[in-house]
C-alpha cells in the first residue's frame, strides 16, 4: 500500500543517486500563503489547526497543491506540542508567539517531571495517519521534533527568546536539575518520534533551533548528547532499518564533524556555513540539507536564481544534498518568490546529477 511515486527526497538523505537535488521548505505550510491565512481562519486559530487531523491535512497539503516541484511533506503541528503533554500548557497570545501557563524553575516542579502518556498526543498521529492517506504516496512525510534543549528552553524560560538566561544559569549552577529535564524530554521524544513513525512518518527532524546559543564546551553535554540518545532510540520498521533522519542545529556550524559521529543520516545548515565546505568537513559520513538564507526570498526572482546557483555549486557534484532553507520561510514571502526558486533549484541542480 501507498507505495511511494517520488521518492528522491528519501535517497538525497540516505546518498544514493538522484536525476535532481530535492527541496522542501522549512516552514513550507505557513503565513506567507493566503490559504493557510484562510484554514487558520476557519480553524479560530493555530493550535486548533494542529489538533483536527482534517485541518492539519489540508494545511500540510496547500504547499504541495501550489508548488508540484516540493519533495517532501513536514507534517503540520508545532515543537511544542511535548511540552504541552508534559503539562506545562502552550498558549499562544495573537502576533506574541509561544507561551507557557507554568515554567520549569522551582526544583520541586522540575523533579516532579515525568514522560507523559502518548494518549495526550494522539491528535499528532491522527494528524500523520491521514496526511499519509491523502498524500497516496506522492512524496515522502517527514514527522519531527524539537530537541531536548531547545524544548528545555521553552519550558525553564516560560516563552521563546534570545539569550535564555534562566536555562544557562541553571546548566552552571544547578547541572543536575536541567540534565534530568532533558533526560525525561528525550525519553518522551524518543516515544513521541517513534509514534510518529508507527503512524507512518518516512523520514524524521529533529529541530535544535536554539542549540546554538550554547557555550563551545556546553554544546555536546546538554544538546547533542540528548539527540543522539534519540536518534540511537528510533524504531526499526518493517525493512528492518530505522527511517532516515535529519539533524538540526540552529547556529550549530562550528559543531558538525561532532554532529556527523551521532549516527544521524543527515544534518540541516543554516545559512552562515558553507555548504561545500560543510561537506568536506563531513566527509561521506552524513547527507546535507540546507541552506538558502530565508531572506533571500523576500529579495527579486533574479537575485533567488544567482543565489540558488551559488549554494548548488558549492556542493558541487553528486548526490547527498538536499536543498531547503537555512531556517524557516518568512511570513512576508510573496509566494511567487519560493516558485522561483523551486524552478532555478531544478534548472541548476540537473548538471551536478550526470
Ligand atoms: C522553534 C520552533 C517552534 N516550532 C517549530 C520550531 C523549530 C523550527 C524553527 O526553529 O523554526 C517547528 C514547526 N512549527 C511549525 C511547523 C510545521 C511544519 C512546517 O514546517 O511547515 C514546524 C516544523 C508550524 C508553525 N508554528 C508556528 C506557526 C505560526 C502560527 C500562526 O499561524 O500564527 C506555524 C505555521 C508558531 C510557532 N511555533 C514556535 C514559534 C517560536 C512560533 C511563533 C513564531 C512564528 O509564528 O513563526 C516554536
Amino acid at each position: 500500500m501507498n507505495q511511494l511515486k517520488n521518492d528522491t527526497f528519501l535517497k538525497a538523505l540516505m546518498r544514493q543517486p538522484t536525476d535532481y537535488t530535492p527541496v522542501w521548505m522549512m516552514r513550507q505550510a505557513g503565513r506567507y500563503l493566503p490559504e493557510y491565512r484562510e484554514s487558520r481562519k476557519t480553524a479560530g486559530s493555530f493550535l486548533q489547526l494542529c489538533k483536527n487531523a482534517q485541518f492539519a491535512t489540508d494545511v500540510t497539503l496547500q504547499p504541495l497543491d501550489r508548488y508540484p516541484l516540493l519533495d517532501a511533506a513536514i507534517l503540520f503541528s508545532d515543537i511544542l506540542t511535548v511540552p504541552d503533554a508534559m503539562g506545562l500548557g502552550l498558549y499562544f497570545e495573537e502576533g506574541e508567539g509561544p507561551k507557557f501557563e507554568r515554567t520549569l524553575q522551582q526544583e520541586a516542579d522540575i523533579q516532579k517531571l515525568v514522560v507523559p502518556d502518548m494518549a495526550k498526543l494522539q491528535y499528532v498521529f491522527d494528524a500523520v495517519r491521514s496526511i499519509r492517506k491523502a498524500l497516496d504516496g506522492r512524496v515522502p512525510l517527514i514527522g519531527f521534533s524539537g530537541s531536548p534543549w531547545t524544548l528545555a528552553t521553552y519550558m525553564v524560560e516560560g516563552k521563546g527568546g534570545t539569550d535564555f538566561l534562566n536555562t544557562k544559569k541553571m546548566a552552571y549552577a544547578r547541572p543536575e536539575l536541567l540534565h534530568h529535564i532533558l533526560e525525561t524530554t528525550a525519553q518522551t521524544v524518543i516515544q513521541y518520534l517513534n509514534a510518529q513513525i508507527m503512524a507512518g512518518a518516512q523520514a524524521v527532524m529533529i529541530f535544535d533551533s536554539w542549540g546554538g546559543a550554547l557555550a563551545h564546551n556546553a554544546y555536546k553535554e546538554f544538546s547533542l548528547n540528548y539527540m543522539q540518545k534519540i536518534v540511537n532510540g528510533l524504531i526499526k520498521t518493517n525493512d528492518g532499518r530505522t527511517v532516515p533522519s535529519i539533524v538540526f542545529t540552529k547556529g550549530g556550524g562550528l559543531w558538525l564533524e561532532a554532529q556527523a559521529e551521532i549516527g544521524s543520516d543527515a544534518l540541516g545548515l543554516d545559512w552562515t556555513v558553507d555548504i561545500g565546505s560543510a561537506r568536506q568537513r563531513v566527509g561521506d559520513k552524513v547527507a546535507l540539507q540546507g541552506n538558502l538564507d530565508p531572506a533571500i526570498l523576500l529579495s527579486t526572482p533574479e537575485a533567488i536564481e544567482r543565489e540558488v546557483a551559488a549554494v548548488l555549486a558549492s556542493y558541487g557534484n553528486g548526490h547527498g544534498h538536499v536543498f531547503n532553507l537555512g531556517h524557516g520561510i518568512t511570513q512576508w514571502t510573496p509566494p511567487e518568490n519560493a516558485a522561483a526558486m523551486l524552478s532555478a533549484i531544478r534548472a541548476h541542480s540537473l548538471q551536478y546529477h550526470v
